[in-house]
């Protein structure tokens, strides 16, 4: 589109107009360059988030990905969600030779959490000690790489307990990666298409929360996702199910007639310790957790998916989609002061 890749000078956005008498000279400017998916595209960067950008000095640029990196620009952070190992290497190139550069994220951080194994490595061991009781597990598991029904030994050895959630390894943005499959019985592991991981399903009470951070900003959502698995059902019932994509298809869970031992949010110091040591153990400023709460206990907590840069804003035609609130000031707030400390970094260096 004619001008998509030039920094707009004022004007209104979709019915709000900014004030002409801003003091845009005072503020620090901020180029965004974007490569995102038309889709992405479409659901993040909705009019009011750039109109509120735009009062802060704040300007997302489209990136032409038919033209080198290095000829566009300059940005001062180059905002991204776009797969292939080609623009991985397009991203990391431009970060060597443009150190100033702020890439969110690095593509090798990412990377790690498109592999539903490296993802949740190295959770348990997180040091949440002092956090009023609560503790963070990840459900046991196993991968797969080929040949499922061989597996069915390895998963009785690692002591896996069936039902097992069969997940795609690799997320890579299709919805394949998304078809989840609920295994109740050694035999039913013969059906499943590899590469893949095995997690034991963990009861959790139909509840499961999406914990959203961007930058040093952290909101939690509830979402319905799948019921209790009864030990009836568990005796009786064999056979692969295919999981409904609960989670992102369901209700928002926040004002429904919930259990409330069931329902209430995790504690927020816990939750402030949990992604605290995320951002370091990731390397990422812009995620997702899915945490679920052993059915039955208070205070013990599972990561079932982490999520890189997800979806933020409401869907109000797909039910009522709660994701991040208010993230479009959350966003313009995590960009105006990254541009804050570009301007103090400056005034250090002169
Ligand atoms: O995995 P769950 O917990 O369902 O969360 C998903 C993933 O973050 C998707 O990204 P990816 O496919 O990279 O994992 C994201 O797609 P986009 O960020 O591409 O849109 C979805 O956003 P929505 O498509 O808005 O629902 C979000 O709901
Ligand atoms: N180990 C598990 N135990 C219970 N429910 C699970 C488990 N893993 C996933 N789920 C359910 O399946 C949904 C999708 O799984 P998730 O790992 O988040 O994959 P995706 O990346 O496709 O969102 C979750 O939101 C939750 O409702
Ligand atoms: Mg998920
Ligand atoms: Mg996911």
């Amino acid at each position: 589109m004619e001008g998509e890749n030039m920094v707009p000078h004022g004007g209104d956005g979709e019915g709000e107009q900014v004030s002409e008498t801003e003091p845009f000279q005072q503020m620090q400017k901020l180029v965004v360059g974007y490569a995102l998916t038309s889709k992405k595209k479409k659901s993040f960067l909705q009019p009011k988030l750039e109109v509120l950008a735009r009062r802060k000095g704040i300007y997302f640029v489209a990136i032409d990905l038919n033209r080198p990196l290095s000829e566009q620009g300059p940005f001062d952070v180059v905002l991204h969600k776009l797969l292939g190992k080609e623009w991985q290497d397009v991203i990391e190139d431009y970060q060597q030779k443009h150190p100033e550069v702020t890439v969110l994220d690095p593509p090798g951080a990412i990377q790690r959490i498109h592999n539903r194994q490296s993802m949740l490595q190295g959770l348990a061991d997180l040091n949440l000690s002092d956090c009023g009781g609560s503790s963070i597990f990840v459900p046991k598991q196993m991968v797969v790489l080929k040949d499922s029904a061989s597996s069915a030994d390895k998963v009785v050895e690692a002591g896996l307990k069936f039902p097992l959630v069969a997940k795609p390894l690799w997320i890579d943005g299709t919805a394949k990666s998304h078809q989840l499959f609920l295994a109740y019985d050694r035999r039913s592991l013969a059906e499943l298409d590899p590469p893949l991981v095995l997690q034991e399903f963990v009861n959790h009470g139909g509840v499961m929360f999406k914990v959203f951070v961007v930058g040093d900003t952290i909101k939690v959502v509830r979402r319905f996702s799948l019921p209790n698995i009864s030990n009836c059902q568990k005796a009786k019932v064999d056979g692969i199910f295919q999981f409904p994509r609960v989670s992102s298809a369901s209700a928002s869970a926040d004002n429904a007639d919930l259990d409330p031992s069931v329902a209430e949010l995790p504690p927020k110091p816990f939750v402030e310790a949990l992604v605290k040591e995320l951002r370091v153990l990731l390397g990422l400023r812009l995620f997702n957790v899915d945490m679920i709460r052993e059915h039955g206990s208070k205070n013990v907590f599972y990561v079932i998916d982490i999520n890189y840069f997800p979806g933020l804003c409401l869907k109000p035609f797909v039910y009522c989609y709660a994701k991040m609130p208010d993230y479009e000031q959350v966003f313009v707030d995590f960009f105006h002061n990254m541009a804050q400390a570009k301007q103090n970094n400056r005034h250090c260096n002169l």
